[in-house]
């Protein structure tokens, strides 16, 4: 099995609804993103997915939340803009695109930092193995 890893950033305002604090408020952060691949298949080039394609993929996500205020967007008009949720949405974005360019690859995780010192890291439920 193979795990490709690609890792950028992005930098975005957001609030938290409804949340005791002062989170509430706006604010923003540079987000980091890292992403895994996972596959046992190589292509002739000896490549699980060439890395710009999936920074390529990675970037189009960023590009419709960089430098933007995360609540307006569409998926977050009706959930909170946490870690949480953010992991999750890149995680279903990436999958879709691999279904259609790659399906004999499919996403690991998807961590995101709000900060050096927080992360969040989501994968799909069937891949937890205890
Ligand atoms: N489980 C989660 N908890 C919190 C999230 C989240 O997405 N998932 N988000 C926030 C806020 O976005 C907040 O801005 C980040 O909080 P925090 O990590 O405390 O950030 P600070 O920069 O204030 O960290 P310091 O270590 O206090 O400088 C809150 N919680
Ligand atoms: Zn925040």
């Amino acid at each position: 099995m193979y795990e490709l890893i690609v890792q950028t950033h992005f930098d975005a305002a957001h609030y938290l609804r409804d949340y005791p604090g002062d989170c509430a408020r706006v604010h923003g952060h540079t987000w980091q993103v890292e992403v895994t691949l996972v596959g046992r298949q190589l292509d002739d080039l000896g490549m699980l997915i060439d890395f710009k394609e999936v920074k390529k993929a990675v970037k189009a996500i960023c590009d419709q939340l960089d430098h933007r205020m995360i609540n307006e967007h569409d998926y977050f008009q009706q959930r909170n803009p946490t870690a949480e949720n953010l992991s999750f949405y890149f995680y279903h974005e990436l999958a879709g695109w691999l279904k259609e360019h790659h399906p004999h690859v499919r996403v690991g995780t998807v961590r995101i930092w709000e900060s050096p010192r927080a992360s969040i890291c989501y994968r799909a439920d069937d891949d937890i193995s205890a």
